[in-house]
């Protein structure tokens, strides 16, 4: 991954974070990360979502932090590298929303 990481200022979490809160998005409290629930029809859409997400993360060396049972998946997005919010955590929302998106 190319430069450093650093934690978005708030000015930048005025810029990026509402477009993130319109699709269901949440400041996670006592830490900084985002969080979202997705339900999908069953298992199979959900596992391809998150294989999809998975060779996504994969490719862009961030990864997400989620839980997964049937039809659900949890993610939760932080960067343990500034131990917080970065542009990263931003960058994979926007790109797990084009995936569920195309999943729904
Ligand atoms: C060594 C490697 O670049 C790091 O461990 C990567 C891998 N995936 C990561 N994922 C997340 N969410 N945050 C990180 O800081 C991070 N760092």
């Amino acid at each position: 991954m190319a430069g450093k990481a650093h934690r978005l200022s708030t000015e930048e979490r005025d810029q990026l974070l509402p477009n993130l809160r319109a699709v269901g998005w949440n400041e996670v409290e006592g830490r900084d990360a985002i969080f979202k629930q997705f339900h999908f029809k069953d298992f199979n859409r959900a596992f391809g979502f998150m294989t999809r997400v998975a060779l996504q993360a994969e490719k862009l060396d961030h990864h997400p932090e989620w839980f997964n049972v049937y039809n659900k998946v949890h993610i939760t997005l932080s960067t343990h590298e500034c131990a917080g919010l970065s542009e990263r955590d931003i960058n994979l929302a926007s790109f797990i929303e084009q995936v569920a998106v195309s999943m729904t």
